[in-house]
């Protein structure tokens, strides 16, 4: 008998699928601290969760018999993914369930922003009959920007066009095909942010949507500009938020999620009549959490009676004999993914993999599926290697795999060439007796570096004194160079350089760097 420990509210309904089976017992708990889920861990096969339990390392650690954890929503941000899997727990979540139940939520708050319900509501149920304050606006003929056209931002795109509205979307993995179907406009984040009357956000939070919204994208925006953050706290700057509102260039706002939740008591946003909050709540209706409680009961009664299955977002057990193999190449294949996947710019249309060397004659698809986790990972939440291969796909990303008989140079090498609509970059990497991951070539150039650190690459003409200005420049601003390499393919042509710099290299650096007019351009990276 399998005993799953279910806790935070999660829908009866959506477990009633967990009940009926003959072969599970099903406890419910809600409010346990950590210490009190420790002690009763060990009796449990699986756990599942809503976003209130936070199952750390230590949790995962006394459950002895535990094989899965499973979280009713989306984000697995209350789960130790690492810990997980370092203990061959498999962590599955529930993805499409509550995609329409945030939809909706954030065209409620679009509306209540645009019309003030809320706090008309509050005003009228206070005994004042105050009709001069609120006079909102219409949706019909203005221009909503969407941050992030997945799930949420593509439903939510949808039912924009039914309200007459114009929609410009912005995601990195949109291509204009899909943009054309879903009747979107593609424009960058600051060209959204200027045109747009409602700009609301659906990404992740990563270290590129934080506070992508922050003041001089307000600075930007048409005055009486109306935000909404139905998604992660943190995505938009919130302190940058209140002063947009404070200089009238924000007419209102409506957030869902805090970047610190639940907020503190004196967060500006409880107090400000423009701003209007609910506890994040999203994913709160009776159909999502059903929604949501079902998938994540059909993928447990899987993984207990060891069936497949298919929404891990952890690492599954690769077989004994091909891990030896290619467990070493796994950080290497994950850095050379994460290093070309931030060079490139737009949605990416192929992935080509190249094994050579002593990498031809084995099972590389664990291999494989580190190199699309590395290059996905800048754009996507929770990406992993059981997931990554799926995600490529639904996002129409072509994967090519080759094998190509013997490396010349080198005794393993792993080519990697990202296509996108404004060409292609490719990148190869080796591991090297001696001296671990190394880079080895970026396009044409030979080049040779650790994938490791802050790192800038600068494309630029071979000309004399060029190498000089740029470590005068950073030296200048107190940016240490640890390790320079320059490749070029002839004297006085196009040449790359790159620096391993002991910090990252402030923005204002980079323009700077960037004003050289022997500079092609420069990209900062952090691997
Ligand atoms: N408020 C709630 O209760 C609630 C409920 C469900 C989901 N969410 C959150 O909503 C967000 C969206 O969920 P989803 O199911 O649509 O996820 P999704 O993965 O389907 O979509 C996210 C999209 O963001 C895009 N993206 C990544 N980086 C970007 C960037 N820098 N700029 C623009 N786009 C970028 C990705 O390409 C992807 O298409 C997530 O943060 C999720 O955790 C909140
Ligand atoms: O369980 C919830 O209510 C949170 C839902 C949401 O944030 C998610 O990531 O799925």
């Amino acid at each position: 008998m399998y005993k799953v420990l279910v806790m935070d509210g999660i829908s009866d309904m959506g477990i009633q699928l967990l009940y009926d089976a003959p072969d599970v017992e099903v406890e419910k708990k809600n409010g346990l601290t950590e210490d009190e889920l420790v002690a009763i861990i060990p009796q449990y096969d699986a756990l599942l969760v809503r976003s209130a339990t936070k199952v750390t390392d230590r949790i995962m650690g006394a459950g002895d018999k535990l094989k899965v954890v499973g979280r009713a929503g989306v984000g697995v941000d209350n789960i130790d993914l690492e810990a997980a899997t370092k203990r061959g727990i498999v962590v599955i979540n529930a993805p499409d369930g509550n995609t329409i139940a945030t939809c909706e939520l954030t065209f409620a708050m679009m509306m209540s922003v645009a019309r003030m319900i809320p706090q008309a509501y509050k005003k009228t149920v206070g005994g004042e009959w105050d009709r001069k304050t609120f006079v909102g606006v219409e949706l019909r003929n203005k221009v909503l920007g969407v941050l992030g056209m997945g799930r949420i931002g593509s439903e939510v795109a949808r039912r924009a066009k039914a309200f007459g509205m114009t929609v410009l979307g912005y995601d990195p993995f949109l291509t204009e095909e899909r943009a054309e179907k879903l009747g979107v406009k593609l424009g960058t984040v600051n060209e959204i942010c200027a045109q747009a009357d409602f700009i609301t956000v659906h990404t992740p939070l990563t270290s590129e949507t934080r506070h992508m919204i922050s003041r001089p994208q307000f600075e930007l925006m048409k005055k009486g500009a109306r935000i909404i953050n139905c998604a992660r706290g943190g995505i938009i700057d919130e302190m940058a938020l209140v002063e947009a509102i404070d200089t009238g260039i924000v007419a209102g706002a409506a957030f869902d999620v805090f970047e610190q939740e639940p907020p503190t008591a004196d967060h500006p946003f409880l107090n400000n009549p423009r701003i209007i909050v609910t506890p994040h709540l999203g994913a709160s209706t009776v159909e999502a959490q059903e929604n949501v409680a079902i998938d994540v009961s059909e993928e447990v009664l899987h993984i207990l009676r060891d069936e497949p299955f298919k929404n891990a977002v952890n690492m599954p057990p690769v077989p004994a004999n091909v891990l030896n193999k290619i467990q070493p190449y796994f950080g290497l294949g994950v850095k050379l993914g994460e290093f070309l996947g931030q060079t490139v710019e737009g949605a990416i249309s192929e992935i080509t993999v190249s094994f050579s060397g002593d990498l031809i004659d084995t099972d590389t698809s664990p291999l494989t599926r580190h190199i699309v986790k590395g290059v996905l990972s800048h754009q996507l939440e929770g990406v992993n290697i059981v997931n990554a291969m799926h995600l490529a796909k639904t996002r129409g990303v072509n994967i090519v795999v080759q094998t190509s008989a013997a490396s010349q140079t080198f005794t393993n090498l792993i080519t990697l060439t990202l296509k996108t609509k404004s060409g292609q970059r490719t990148a190869a990497g080796t591991l090297l007796a001696g001296y671990g991951e190394r880079i080895v070539q970026i396009d044409q150039f030979p080049v040779d570096f650790a994938p490791a650190g802050h790192l800038l690459l600068i494309s630029h003409n071979d000309k004399p004194g060029i190498i000089g200005k740029v470590g005068t420049l950073l030296g200048s601003n107190d940016v240490n160079i640890a390790t320079m390499q320059v490749g070029r393919k002839t004297f006085g042509g196009s040449a790359i350089m790159v620096l391993t710099t002991d910090k990252e290299t402030p923005k204002d650096v980079i323009k700077q760097l960037e004003q050289l007019p022997e500079l092609i351009a420069v990209a900062e990276l952090t691997l």
